[in-house]
C-alpha cells in the first residue's frame, strides 16, 4: 500500500492532528520516500475514531542530498536503456536512414526523370516537335550513359575488389539523400516557398501548398489533374479541390497560396476551370509580371490601322500570363480609379487614343484639373470644357441629353432600338463619348445643389446612353462613394481600378465585396505602375497592366496626329473656331498685336488677361505650341518692362504662328 494508492475507500476526515517537523533552516528538501512509521507512533497519534487515512508519514532520506538536473537523469536513464539493448537503438537509427534515404532517393530519381524527359518542355511540344524530341533524345543518351558507368563500376568492384566497396558506396547514397530529404522535412511547409518549390515543382509539393493556405486538411484531399508543367517563365496545375471547396474559395486564398510558395501575391494566378466549379488552374509566374518592360499598345506599333468603333476591340494590356486583355466599347461605359500616380493618365490614353483613331467618333472632354494633360487631343476633341464654372458642365451635358433625345427620336421612327453601325451610317449617329477627367471637380464640389444637378445629368446619359451610341467615361484620382456613388458606379460597365491605398478604394471601383474575394488594387505596390483590376468581359476583374504609350517617345503626338490626319482626311475635325489650338495660336497672335516677335514673358503676361489661357506658364505653353509647330528660340524683341528698349530672349515670331493656324 502506498499514500497515493490506498487499498480501501478513503473516508472523511472528521478530525486531524498536525505533525510539526523540526525546522531546519540550512537544508532544502529535494526529493523524499515514504516510509511507514513505528507502530508506537502511529498508536500515539492515531486516535481510533480518527480517519484511518495513511499509517505512512514523509520522512527526510538519510544521508546528505545531492542536486541532480533532470535533463542529465532523463540522459542517464536513456543510456541504461540503450546499455540494456544496443541492438534495438541501431535498428531504429538504421529503419530511420532507410526511410528518409530511400524517400530522398526517390526524389531525386524523380528529379533526374523530369529533367530526362524534358518536363518543363511538355507544352512546347505541339510548337516546336523538334525541339523537345532533340533535347529528350540528348538528354536520355547522357542518363543513359551515366548509368552504364555506374553499373560497369558497382560490378568491376564487386567481383575485383570486395563487395564491400558497393555496398558501402550505396549506403553513402543512401546517407546523403537521407541527409538531403530530412533537411527538407525539417524545413517545412514554412519553407515550402518558390525556391524550394523550385521552377517545376512536384505534384505533391504543389499539393502541400492548398493544405498551408488551409484550402484541405490533407494533401491526398487534392487532386492534381494533369502534369505540373512550365510555360514561359512561369509553372502552371490544374487542381481538384476537396469535395465542397470551390473556385471562389481558393481564390480568396490567393493571398495564402502565394505565401505558401513563397511568392508575391501578384505572381499567382487563379484562374476558373470550365465545366468544374471545384477546380483551379494555378499560375505561378517567376518574376514580377507587373514590372518590367512595359507593355506597348499595338496602335502606337502599328502605324497605318485606323480603329473601327463597332466592330474593333480596345486594347487595355495584358494580364499577369502576358494575355490582352481588350473589350469592346459598343453600348459600354467606363470608369478609371487610383490613387495619383497609379497610372490614370496613362490608362486613359490607351482609352482615347482609341477613340480618335476612328474618325467617325466624337468626343466631348473635360478635365477637372483643367490642365494640359489631355491637349494632345483636343484640337480634334468635338468639344473642350474650359469653363470651371458648374453651369458649363451641366452645359455641356445637356448639349450631349438633347443629342440623346434626338437620337432616340430617330430610333423610335425607324423602330430600331438601339443605335448599330448601319443606322449610325445611315443617319448621322456616330459614336459620341463624354470623357470626364477628375470626375471629383463636379461631383464632390461643395455645392450640394450643382454636384447632384450634375450626377443627375451624368446618370441619365450613362443610362440612356447606351443604345444611342453614347459612351461615358469617368475618371478619378479619389475613389470614395461621395465622388462616384454607388448608383452610378454600378451602371458605368467597364471598372479599370489602378493603385488603391485601401481595399475600400478599389471595391468602391469594382463594386462592393470584390477586394473579399481576393482581387484588391491595393495590393499592388507603387512601383508596379499600371497595374490594376479590369473588369470588362468576364465574371471576375483580371489583374492588368495597362498598356504604355510612352510620351517621351513621341509615341502619343504620333497617334494624335494620326487621328488628326485620319480625322481631316474623312472631313470630321470640328470646325476651327471650336478648336482649342486655333483658338490658342488666334490667342497669341492677338498678344503679339503689331510685332513680328515677342517674347515668351510677355506672352504669358498678356495671355493672363484672357479666360482660356490666363493659366498658362512658359514651359506649358512651349509644351502647347511645339507640336503645332510653333518652336521658341531667342528674339531680338521689345523688353517686357521698358518697351523702348529691345534685347534678345527666348520667344515667338509671328510668321511660324501664322504658319501654324495655316497647317491646322
Ligand atoms: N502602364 C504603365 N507602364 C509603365 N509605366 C507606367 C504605366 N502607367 C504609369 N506609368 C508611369 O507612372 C507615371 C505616372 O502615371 P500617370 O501620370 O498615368 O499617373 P496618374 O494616376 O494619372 O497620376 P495623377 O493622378 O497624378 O495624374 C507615368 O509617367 C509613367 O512613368
Amino acid at each position: 500500500m502506498t499514500a497515493s494508492q490506498p487499498e480501501h475507500e478513503p473516508e472523511p476526515i472528521h478530525d486531524a492532528e498536525v505533525i510539526a517537523f523540526p525546522a531546519r533552516p540550512d537544508t532544502q528538501v529535494v526529493d523524499a520516500e515514504i516510509v511507514p512509521t513505528d507502530t508506537e507512533d502511529q498508536e500515539e497519534t492515531a486516535k481510533p475514531e480518527a480517519p484511518a487515512a495513511t499509517t505512512e508519514v514523509a520522512v527526510r532520506p538519510k544521508g546528505r542530498a545531492v542536486v541532480v538536473p533532470a535533463s542529465l537523469r532523463t540522459a542517464a536513464f536513456r543510456a541504461r536503456e540503450v546499455a540494456k539493448r544496443p541492438d534495438r537503438l541501431a535498428l531504429a537509427v538504421l529503419k530511420h536512414e532507410l526511410i528518409f534515404g530511400s524517400v530522398g532517393t526517390a526524389r531525386g530519381a524523380g528529379h533526374v526523370w523530369r529533367w530526362m524527359t524534358a518536363a518543363e518542355l511538355d507544352t512546347q511540344l505541339a510548337i516546336k516537335p523538334e525541339l523537345v524530341l532533340t533535347t529528350r533524345k540528348k538528354r536520355r543518351n547522357v542518363v543513359l550513359t551515366g548509368a552504364g558507368t555506374t553499373a560497369a563500376a558497382v560490378t568491376a568492384a564487386w567481383f575485383l575488389l570486395t563487395p564491400a566497396v558497393p555496398i558501402l558506396a550505396l549506403l553513402m547514397v543512401l546517407a546523403v539523400a537521407g541527409g538531403l530529404e530530412r533537411r527538407r522535412t525539417a524545413l517545412g511547409a514554412a519553407e515550402a516557398g518558390h525556391a524550394a518549390l523550385g521552377g517545376s515543382p512536384s505534384a505533391k509539393e504543389v499539393k502541400q501548398v492548398f493544405v498551408a493556405a488551409k484550402l484541405a486538411k490533407q494533401a491526398d484531399q487534392v487532386r492534381v489533374v494533369g502534369p505540373v508543367t512550365r510555360t514561359d517563365g512561369a509553372w502552371e496545375a490544374t487542381l481538384e479541390l476537396p469535395p465542397g471547396t470551390t473556385y471562389k474559395n481558393a481564390t480568396k486564398k490567393r493571398g495564402e497560396v502565394a505565401g505558401a510558395i513563397g511568392v508575391d501575391e501578384v505572381q499567382v494566378a487563379l484562374d476558373p476551370v470550365k465545366g468544374h466549379n471545384g477546380r483551379v488552374k494555378l499560375w505561378v509566374a517567376d518574376e514580377d509580371p507587373m514590372q518590367g518592360h512595359r507593355v506597348e499598345n499595338p496602335l502606337a506599333t502599328r502605324a497605318a490601322d485606323r480603329v473601327n468603333f463597332w466592330t474593333d476591340k480596345l486594347f487595355a494590356g495584358r494580364d499577369a500570363r502576358g494575355r490582352a486583355v481588350e473589350f469592346k466599347m459598343v453600348e459600354r461605359s467606363y470608369m478609371i480609379g487610383g490613387e495619383p500616380g497609379g497610372g490614370k493618365s496613362v490608362a486613359s490614353n490607351n482609352v482615347l487614343a482609341w477613340f480618335f483613331l476612328d474618325p467617325r467618333t466624337q468626343v466631348y472632354l473635360a478635365d477637372g484639373k483643367f490642365g494640359f494633360d489631355l491637349m494632345v487631343w483636343e484640337p480634334m476633341a468635338k468639344f473642350v470644357l474650359t469653363d470651371k464654372r458648374p453651369e458649363a458642365m451641366i452645359a455641356m451635358l445637356r448639349e450631349v441629353i438633347a443629342e440623346m433625345d434626338r437620337r432616340y427620336k430617330i430610333l423610335r421612327k425607324i423602330g430600331a432600338p438601339k443605335v448599330t453601325e448601319a443606322i449610325a451610317k445611315k443617319y448621322g449617329l456616330h459614336p459620341i463619348v463624354v470623357h470626364i477627367d477628375e470626375v471629383q471637380f463636379w461631383s464632390a464640389s461643395g455645392d450640394t445643389k450643382a454636384d447632384k444637378e450634375f450626377m443627375t445629368a451624368l446618370a441619365d446619359i450613362v443610362g440612356r446612353g447606351r443604345a444611342a451610341g453614347i459612351i461615358t467615361g469617368v475618371i478619378t484620382q479619389r475613389p470614395a462613394a461621395e465622388v462616384v456613388p454607388t448608383r452610378l458606379r454600378d451602371i458605368l460597365s467597364i471598372r479599370w481600378a489602378l493603385r488603391c491605398t485601401t481595399p475600400a478604394a478599389s471595391d468602391t471601383i469594382l463594386g462592393t465585396g470584390w477586394s473579399g474575394r481576393g482581387y484588391s488594387a491595393a495590393l499592388f505596390e507603387p512601383d508596379q505602375r499600371g497595374a490594376g483590376y479590369v473588369l470588362a468581359e468576364g465574371s471576375s476583374p483580371v489583374q492588368t497592366r495597362a498598356a504604355f504609350i510612352d510620351p517621351d517617345r513621341g509615341e502619343l503626338q504620333a497617334l494624335a496626329d494620326r487621328a488628326y490626319a485620319l480625322r481631316k482626311d474623312a472631313g470630321t475635325l470640328p470646325a476651327a473656331d471650336e478648336r482649342t489650338d486655333v483658338r490658342l495660336l488666334n490667342a497669341v497672335l492677338g498678344a503679339m498685336g503689331d510685332a513680328d516677335k515677342i517674347h515668351s514673358d510677355m506672352l504669358v503676361t498678356r495671355l493672363a488677361d484672357t479666360d482660356e489661357f490666363a493659366d498658362l506658364t512658359q514651359e506649358a505653353l512651349a509644351k502647347i505650341l511645339r507640336p503645332l509647330g510653333v518652336v521658341s528660340k531667342g528674339v531680338w524683341a521689345a523688353k517686357i518692362e521698358d518697351p523702348t528698349t529691345k534685347t534678345t530672349r527666348q520667344g515667338y515670331e509671328k510668321d511660324a504662328v501664322l504658319q501654324a493656324l495655316e497647317r491646322v
